[in-house]
């Protein structure tokens, strides 16, 4: 046993997965050997998360019916549908909404259960089930908490071009659609990022789908992964209201010792390759409305920081203003994170049931040893 001490596990080797690969120096990002360009110009969500969870491209026939079939399992059951309504008028945040409401999906899911939680053709049925439900759920959380009904899903849409229809009860154009889709297909999967590994471990102890992509809700929430999205776009609505410099925000930020949101990463040494494309995506979205403003700041403030602290920017950057400027009510930045990362979690739940293994680690103690107990009335 090695006693070294590896914080934050950082570039420690825990698992092998066939699912993605990042080369933090050269800023490459590849789902299964395809690049994640390619994948974000050609391909569509459903057919990443078809490559992600059976290992090849479909073919059109599969793909359509993938299609189909996910398509088939959007509608909510009664009972979540309750769910969904209670957290929205108790004004829940989002994404305790969503961790909510994947959990409570498996009280409806006739696979869900704990009798054989490693079944690969049950785990791609619940899999199908809970990435189809959760756009569903949060379309009609958002509805919900804004005062309007919710609007029920079609199955004739795409699974990228439904949520919006259901978020703004209009069908989006194909501009809209196709951001939102190429969105959805840059973040679906980044190796053991915080949110996968925390579905890994809770797979590892042989639980169930649904358990883990409640811990994975969870663990992509917080400011330092999937939160920073709304931090990012927090950040650019407080310099446009107080007419100030991006750079002076940053300045503050850095004096007061904050982290600058949407910046940094663990294996990132360069510019996220994600963060490109989304960053034109925001440029595209700024030119077509006219207005570069959201665009431009985020521009200024990504040159200051890489000046000042050499610091590039990663996917929860440009995501920030591309979302903004379709509409999108930021808090719910993050749920929509969730609903695209829930392909890659269920795949390495897939991978990580093929082959367990117990996760589970060590910390080297350094507490008091050899103490004498108290008694209560002696102490
Ligand atoms: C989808 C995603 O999860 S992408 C990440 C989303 N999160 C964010 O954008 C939040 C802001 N970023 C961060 O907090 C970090 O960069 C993380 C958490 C993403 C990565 O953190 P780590 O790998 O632990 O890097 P670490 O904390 O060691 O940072 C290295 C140095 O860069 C600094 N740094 C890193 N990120 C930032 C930032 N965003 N703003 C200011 N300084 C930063 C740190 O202060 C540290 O400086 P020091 O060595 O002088 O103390
Ligand atoms: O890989 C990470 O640590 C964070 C990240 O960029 C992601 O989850 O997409």
């Amino acid at each position: 046993m090695s006693d070294d001490l590896k914080r934050g596990l950082e570039g420690v080797l825990v698992a092998e997965s066939e699912l993605s690969y990042i080369d933090g120096d050269a800023g490459r990002l590849i789902y299964r050997g395809y690049p994640i360009e390619d994948l974000a110009r050609d391909a569509s969500y459903e057919e990443v998360v078809y490559l992600l969870w059976h290992g090849e491209l479909p073919t059109r026939e599969q793909l359509e019916s993938f299609r189909e079939r996910m398509a088939a399992e959007r509608e909510l059951e009664d009972g979540v549908h309750e769910t969904v309504r209670e957290l929205a008028e108790a004004d829940e945040n989002p994404m305790a909404a969503l961790r909510t409401v994947v959990s409570n999906l498996s009280a409806y899911d006739e696979d869900a259960g704990f009798d054989d939680v490693t079944d690969h053709e049950a785990n791609v049925r619940k899999g199908c089930r809970i990435t189809a439900k959760i756009p569903t759920a949060l379309a009609a959380f958002q509805r919900i908490r804004q005062g309007d009904d919710p609007v029920a899903p079609r199955e004739d849409l795409s699974h990228a071009a439904n949520f919006l229809y259901m978020l703004n009860d209009e069908e989006p154009d194909d501009v809209l659609a196709e951001t939102f889709d190429m969105a959805l297909v840059l973040h679906a999967d980044h190796g053991l990022n915080a949110s996968t590994f925390s579905a890994m471990v809770t797979s590892s102890t042989l639980s169930d789908l649904h358990s883990a992509v409640t811990s994975a809700v969870g663990t992509l929430a917080g400011s330092l992964h999937g939160g920073a999205n709304q931090n990012v776009m927090k950040m650019l609505e407080e310099v446009d209201e107080a007419d100030m410099e991006p750079t002076e925000w940053v300045i503050n930020a850095l004096d007061e010792g904050r982290r600058v949101p949407g910046f940094g990463h663990r294996v990132y040494n360069v510019k996220d390759p994600r963060a490109k494309i989304l960053g034109e995506k925001s440029e595209e979205l700024g030119e077509a409305a006219g207005d570069m403003k959201w665009y431009e700041m985020s521009v200024a403030v990504e040159e200051y920081i890489m000046e000042e602290k050499g610091l590039a920017p990663n996917v929860d950057f440009y995501s920030a203003s591309t979302y903004y400027q379709m509409g999108i009510p930021i808090d719910i930045y993050t749920p929509i994170f969730a609903m695209s990362r829930v392909g890659g979690w269920i795949a390495h739940v897939l991978e990580q049931y093929e082959d367990n293994r117990l996760i589970r680690p060590r910390a080297r103690y350094v507490g008091p040893e050899d103490r004498t107990f108290v008694p209560l009335d002696e102490r």
